[in-house]
């Protein structure tokens, strides 16, 4: 038995919703000022609770927004943001109930596909998310980095003031462009919370804007932590990396030369940078550029199985058939043909099956298909298949979203 109703929000929940979920993320109650700010970023649309008689003791939210794929198209996606549960209310299947409302809903409109960052990995996967693209957290030794001299920058690095980098940087990020796969575009509603707020006199983080031969091209905001004392007045601060965003490898370097260039810092820090970004190999030697680690960045979960596989590109490989299942979406699940000239449903046999969260690990290129089957992800039926479909499903690029929501 269920002693609690999951529905859409109504204009007058949403900011109790909102402080249920700050205290589920262990932040205090929003004040009036705060609300004031951030009201705007929390509207009524794409929000499911859970309610017990008028109390609200869960909230699912999600913004529509699109994705990069592979082979270049973009498709819609829900970004699924603001997941929480109170915490007396917890472990009782509530954020299950949300979940499955919340995916019928995304079905239901059209959506494809599905995307999150995940607080804790063991949440997801029961609802058909996959880790599928990762990030890596750099710790560059900022007074001993040097950039080797092949590598091309070139163009001006110019610091902008608070007010031009909050008119500025969103169109910077549209003309950029989502260039790789896993990227997501920023809605208006994005930009209030997740960035004027960090280059605001509260936050104050820094903005740099690259220049090319076309134009600006790159951004990078940062902030510098001070970590000098009177006991140890030699350590330089740390200057952290929070969004740095560029058109192509030269503004990119320019925009690392900068960082590298900044005085009395004696580290770098950048998380979730992609995977694949080459900065240790840019400089001189490339120890003092270390991962510090690698975290999943971006989940991703095929709503209409169909409709995503169809709109990627593939590698030249025969093609292979996949059997889907999907317990939460009972409709996706079936047969798939997928080879390079795209994928369809079909009745023949099946050389791999896999569930829909691993799908969603496939989907961006991030993992082979060999590796998932060598984790018991994916179920061999013919096992000249898997190689087929590492083929298929690889890109260049690393995926990366890049965007935190
Ligand atoms: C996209 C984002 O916003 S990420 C932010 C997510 N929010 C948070 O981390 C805030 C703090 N945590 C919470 O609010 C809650 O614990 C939630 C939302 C993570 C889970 O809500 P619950 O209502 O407890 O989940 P529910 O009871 O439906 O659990 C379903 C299953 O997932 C498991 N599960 C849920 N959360 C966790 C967890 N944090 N760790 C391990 N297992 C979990 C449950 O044990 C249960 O397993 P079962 O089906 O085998 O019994």
């Amino acid at each position: 038995m269920t002693d609690f109703d999951v529905r859409p929000i109504t204009e007058d929940e949403r900011r109790s919703t909102f402080d249920l979920l700050r205290r589920a993320l262990h932040s205090r109650r929003a004040t009036d000022d705060l609300w004031a700010r951030a009201g705007e970023s929390w509207p009524a649309a794409h929000k499911f609770g859970a309610f017990d008689g008028g109390s609200p003791i869960g909230i699912v939210s999600a913004y529509d927004t699109e994705i990069a794929v592979p082979g270049g198209r973009t498709l819609p996606v829900a970004a699924v943001e603001g997941v929480g549960v109170r915490a007396d209310r917890t472990r009782r299947g509530v954020l299950s109930a949300m979940m499955a409302v919340q995916l019928a809903d995304f079905a239901a409109r059209g959506l494809p596909l599905a995307v999150l960052h995940a607080s804790e990995p063991t949440i997801y996967g029961r609802f058909g998310y996959g880790s599928a693209a990762l990030g890596k957290t750099l710790r560059v030794s900022r007074p001993a980095a040097r950039l080797h001299e092949r590598v091309a920058t070139g163009g001006d690095v110019r610091l902008l003031t608070p007010e031009e980098a909050v008119e500025e940087i969103p169109g910077l990020y549209r003309r950029i462009g989502l260039h790789r796969p896993g990227m997501i575009g920023r809605p208006a509603r994005w930009w209030p919370i997740s960035h004027d707020r960090h280059v605001g006199p509260d936050d104050g983080h820094l903005v740099a804007v690259h220049s090319g031969p076309d134009g600006d091209d790159g951004f990078v905001v940062y902030d510098t932590i001070t970590r000098r004392s009177f006991d140890a007045p030699d350590h330089g601060a740390v200057l952290d990396v929070h969004d740095l965003h560029a058109a192509g490898p030269a503004a990119r370097a320019a925009l690392w030369r900068y960082l590298l260039s900044v005085d009395l810092v004696s580290e770098v820090h950048a998380r979730h940078r992609p995977v694949d970004e080459p900065l240790a190999l840019m400089l001189t030697d490339h120890r003092h550029a270390a991962t510090a680690s690698v975290e999943d960045d971006l989940w991703l979960r095929p709503v209409d199985v169909a409709a995503a596989l169809a709109a990627r590109t593939y590698r030249a490989a025969g093609p292979v058939v996949l059997a889907v299942t999907d317990r939460v979406l009972p409709a996706n699940a079936g047969h798939y043909e997928v080879g390079p000239d795209g994928a369809r449903r079909t009745d023949a046999a099946a050389d791999l099956a896999l569930d829909v969260d691993t799908l969603g690990m496939l989907y961006l290129g991030h993992w082979a298909a060999t590796t998932l089957a060598e984790a018991g992800r994916i179920d061999v039926r013919d096992p000249v298949a898997l190689a087929r479909a590492d083929e298929l499903f690889t890109t260049t690029a690393a995926p990366w979203c890049g965007t935190h929501f």
